[in-house]
């Protein structure tokens, strides 16, 4: 429910860690969920796609999928204060991106109003299909990333963060410096896809920065 949202519930991996120090197998052994390393999610990627033979649609139609239906469970559109309610998916350039472009097609269909700001496109068919897809379910594309915490937090009540996955590394680099640096000062729920963008502290991202992520 939207009251106990801000739980910190966890589909692949931990999206922050109250110390660095803390081990994966420490956490694993807290909760009932299975936690993967960067490298053991690029494995099971990996395997899937070599051994399984899945196809990346595939996968990211279920991530999308699965992500949609978690955030309806944790935010049910009942909940939210706005009928129907707003949501901002912020998409990166890689599959995560993609993954956020499938969520939000399903957010619709679940009754949430989503809008999508998708500044780095790759040129790819399975990116530009995904977009259209949206496109034709009048789900708009934002020219702009509000400048302002304060406008997010008024327009919208949830924010998904579908900027990066398991293959971010280093230093973050533009836009989605600055983006990250607007997520850092919401104070609506933000839900990570895969990995929080910002703030998970040990496990990849973009270290000590928020912000952290209220599911992952
Ligand atoms: N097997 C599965 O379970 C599936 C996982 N999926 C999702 O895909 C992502 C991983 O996708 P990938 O394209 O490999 O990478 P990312 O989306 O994490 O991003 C790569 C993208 O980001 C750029 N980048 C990397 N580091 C930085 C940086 N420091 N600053 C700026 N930009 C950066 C890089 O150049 C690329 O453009 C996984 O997490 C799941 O969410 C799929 O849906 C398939 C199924």
């Amino acid at each position: 429910q939207a009251g106990v949202c801000r739980q910190r519930l966890t589909w692949w991996r931990p999206q922050r860690q109250d110390s660095g120090s803390r081990r994966y197998s420490e956490v694993m052994a807290s909760t009932s969920v299975k936690y993967l390393s960067q490298e053991e999610a690029q494995a099971v990627d990996q395997e899937l796609f070599n051994e399984y033979q899945f196809s990346v649609d595939q996968l990211m139609e279920l991530a999308g999928l699965s992500c949609a239906t978690a955030i309806a469970k944790a935010y049910p559109p009942t909940s939210m204060s706005r009928s129907p309610p707003a949501v901002l998916v912020i998409c990166g350039p890689g599959n995560n991106g993609g993954d956020g472009l499938v969520c939000a097609r399903h957010l619709k269909l679940f009754g949430y109003q989503p809008a999508i700001y998708y500044p780095k496109r790759p040129n790819k068919p399975l990116f530009t299909a995904l977009v259209t897809q949206c496109q034709k379910m009048d789900i708009p594309f934002l020219g702009e990333m509000p400048s302002e915490p304060m406008m997010i937090d008024e327009l919208y009540e949830l924010v998904v963060d579908a900027i990066f996955g398991f293959s971010f590394k280093g230093e973050v680099r533009e836009p989605f410096r600055s983006i990250l640096s607007v997520l850092s000062g919401l104070t609506v729920p933000i839900a990570s896809i895969d990995i929080p963008s910002g703030g998970h502290r040990g496990i990849g991202g973009i270290p000590d920065s928020d912000p952290s992520s209220d599911q992952v």
